[in-house]
């Protein structure tokens, strides 16, 4: 747990870099601090680690105040991950990692064995990658020693300051990923700098966005994006707010449709007779436990024999659950008018562009009235 408590900093020169902060992080979350350059978040984090001290305020870490504790010793309680990443270069990729437990004085093979289970974590061999150099790794692998080095000593907090910001995106949406992925497993209370508000929507349990020195709202990505606070939010998220809600916004299987569907076994004649009554021109092709097999076109069922011989592989599909933008960059991917949405490999309906839309004015008008997605009555999805 981290909490501020009206935290002010005002540098020597009087530059008032943040003005009166009070909010909490809660045990295992993670809380996005996002806004323009300048607006004082760096500043904010670094009061965390004691690396700058507020200049008045106060802050607890897991309802210590941090004020009263040794700073090197709050510093190895305290993961920090920085965007230049910040190894040793004479150090092996290990023994960077294997940095805090050394100094905290465990065994250098405890230590080691803890830091080749971390490299793991983070998606390294640490056979491959251990005896490496940081000169001798991608940015993106070195990125990845940055945020095991944070976590070998196993601190209940994370601070990272946009740990993801040094490589191209496609290699940053990777380490996204991973670290969430990572974070299920570890639950640390983290705090994590960026000035995207991309990234602040898609690792933070809660957002704050962060006007000159202020938080101007601090809440979740979907209430963010649905109903900023403030003009000044509204602004900073972007016109495109719309958009940004399709990471948010998770499929649902009252979003499906249930397009024709055939079975694996059915007679091929049989089914295009029911299928073309109900004037079909495809269907989804099921076996008998409601598994997806594929789907085949109404035409092809001319040629006799089962449902089954007739069927092509679906490779539009994703599971429930999944953010409607994945189930946008499958339609696009495979130029499909729809997705199949699977539950494990259970066929659950397909989603269409114009579901796609409704899920997503939903998700506007749940978040803008402050109730759960689910409870919003289906018909009261406006156009708007
Ligand atoms: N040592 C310092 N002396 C005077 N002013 C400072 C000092 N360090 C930071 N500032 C000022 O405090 C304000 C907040 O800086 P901070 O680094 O916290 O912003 P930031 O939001 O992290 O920005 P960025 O995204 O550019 O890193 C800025 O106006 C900055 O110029």
């Amino acid at each position: 747990m981290i909490r501020f408590e009206q935290v002010t900093k005002r540098y020597p020169d009087g530059t008032t870099a943040v003005d009166d902060l009070s909010f909490e992080v809660s045990e295992g979350e993670l809380v996005t601090l996002v806004g323009p350059s300048g607006c004082g978040k760096t500043t904010t984090m670094m009061m965390v680690n004691r690396l700058i001290e507020p200049t008045s305020g106060r802050i607890f870490v897991n309802d210590e105040d941090i004020a009263r504790v040794d700073p090197v010793r709050l510093r190895r309680r305290i993961g920090y991950v920085i965007q230049q990443v910040g190894l040793f270069p004479h150090r092996t990729v290990l023994d960077n990692t294997a940095t805090v437990p050394s100094l905290l004085g465990w065994k250098r093979a405890r230590a080691r064995a803890r830091a080749a289970e971390l490299l793991d974590l983070v998606g390294l061999d640490p056979k491959t990658y251990g005896p490496r150099y940081p000169e001798q790794l991608s940015g993106g692998q070195r990125q990845r020693v940055g945020v095991a080095r944070a976590l070998a000593a196993d601190p209940p907090v994370l601070l990272m300051d946009e740990p993801f910001g040094a490589v191209d995106p496609v290699v940053r949406e990777q380490l996204q990923d991973e670290f969430l992925r990572m974070q299920a497993a570890v639950r640390k209370t983290v705090l994590l700098v960026t000035h995207d508000i991309e990234e602040a929507v898609r690792l933070g349990d809660r957002i704050a966005v962060y006007g000159q020195g202020r938080i101007e709202q601090f809440d979740t990505p979907g209430a963010v994006l649905g109903a900023p606070a403030t003009p000044y939010v509204a602004g900073f998220v972007g016109a495109d707010r719309g958009l940004k809600r399709l990471s948010v916004t998770e499929i649902e299987p009252d979003d499906l449709e249930q397009p024709p569907v055939a079975r694996v076994h059915e007679p091929a004649g049989r089914a295009a007779e029911r299928l073309g009554a109900e004037r079909a021109r495809w269907a989804v092709v099921l076996d008998a436990q409601g598994d997806l097999h594929g789907w085949v076109g109404i035409d092809e069922l001319a040629a006799g024999g089962t449902v089954g011989d007739l069927a092509h592989r679906m490779t539009a599909w994703v599971p429930v659950g999944a953010p409607l933008k994945q189930a946008f960059g499958v339609m696009l991917q495979y130029d499909a008018g729809w997705v199949a949405v699977l539950d494990g490999a259970r066929f659950l309906g397909v989603l269409t562009p114009a579901k796609l839309h409704e899920a997503l004015r939903r998700s506007v008008d749940a978040d803008a009235r402050g109730v759960a997605r689910g409870q919003v009555p289906f018909d009261s999805v406006s156009d708007a």
